[in-house]
């Protein structure tokens, strides 16, 4: 349980969300509905996520998170019954525009889901993925993108001399690794994170939490976690979601430890969820 005491609230300078300048912007969800089939999983979200910063979707399960998640990407797409209304603006475009080729919007805003996916190929030919499909076959710039990804995601030092054998030889913990560097060797603006560690023993989770807090510095990292904690260790915004509404949004300090709605209070302090 997160204490709201607040003797433990720490001073915090940051920037409220309602107060971003356009350019600490990332992206700006609008009025966001979507319901599957007759159900309404989404209500209105007006969010603006800020850059180069972590934000995590936090909330009992089934209230939105994974879905909010998705509209980012339009993975959402793949579900035949879903409905999606308003927009999402990513540097001032509406992703849901209907010029708006996905593919290019996925290259743009990576997903990492909650059990490492690697492909059946080697570690190399994991990272470079993204890059072979878009033609780059260059063996020179793909080495280099390769040590470079591997690096930024924590691994090169664990793998640099196995690059050709299976990903699958590979711990779940660097198997989870090895997804964000393939996320990352394609350079998106925007890393999606679904409950990344959730498949995790303690020591990978804890690897992978100071690989995301190193992360931002190059990305904006959208989160959704289970474990408040975590939310609370790693993110920098966190927004509090109930039933496909979003209740509260603010700095992560704030949120847990000075809520201005009692309903985000009921579910920091454990009273449901
Ligand atoms: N593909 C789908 N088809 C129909 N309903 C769905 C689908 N995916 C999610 N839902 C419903 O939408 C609501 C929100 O689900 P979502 O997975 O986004 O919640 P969540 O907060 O991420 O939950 P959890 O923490 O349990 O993963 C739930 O009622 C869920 O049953």
């Amino acid at each position: 349980m997160i204490s709201v005491a607040p003797d433990i609230a720490k001073i915090t300078n940051a920037v409220d969300p309602k107060d971003f300048k356009p350019e600490q912007v990332a992206l700006e969800m609008q009025d966001l509905s979507l319901h599957y089939g007759n159900k309404q999983a989404l209500y209105n979200i007006n969010m603006k996520i800020p850059k180069g910063k972590v934000t995590a979707f936090i909330g009992p399960s089934g209230c939105g998170k994974s879905t909010l998640l998705r509209c980012i990407n339009r993975m959402n797409d793949l579900v035949d019954i879903c409905r999606v209304d308003g927009a999402i603006n990513l540097e001032g475009k509406n992703i849901y525009d209907k010029d708006v080729d996905v593919a290019t919007l996925r290259q743009n805003v990576g997903m990492v889901f909650q059990r490492p996916n690697p492909f059946p190929k080697s570690i190399y030919e994991n990272v470079v993925y993204g890059l072979r499909l878009k033609g780059i076959n260059d063996k020179r710039h793909l080495d280099e993108v390769v040590e470079s990804s591997l690096r930024k995601a924590a691994l090169w030092e664990e793998v640099k001399d196995r690059l050709n054998d299976s990903a699958f030889g590979l711990s779940g913990g660097q198997q989870q690794r090895l997804v964000i560097a393939r996320a990352i060797a394609i350079e998106p603006k925007v890393l999606l994170l679904d409950e990344p560690t959730s498949a995790l023993d303690p020591i990978s989770t804890l690897t992978i939490e100071e690989l995301i807090n190193e992360l931002k510095e190059a990305y904006t990292v959208v989160i959704v976690t289970h474990n408040m904690q975590q939310a609370a260790r790693v993110s920098n915004y966190a927004a509090f979601m109930f039933m496909g509404e979003l209740i509260e949004y603010s700095d992560t300090n704030k949120l847990f430890t000075a809520p201005s709605i009692k309903k985000t209070e009921d579910y920091i302090t454990g009273r449901y969820g």
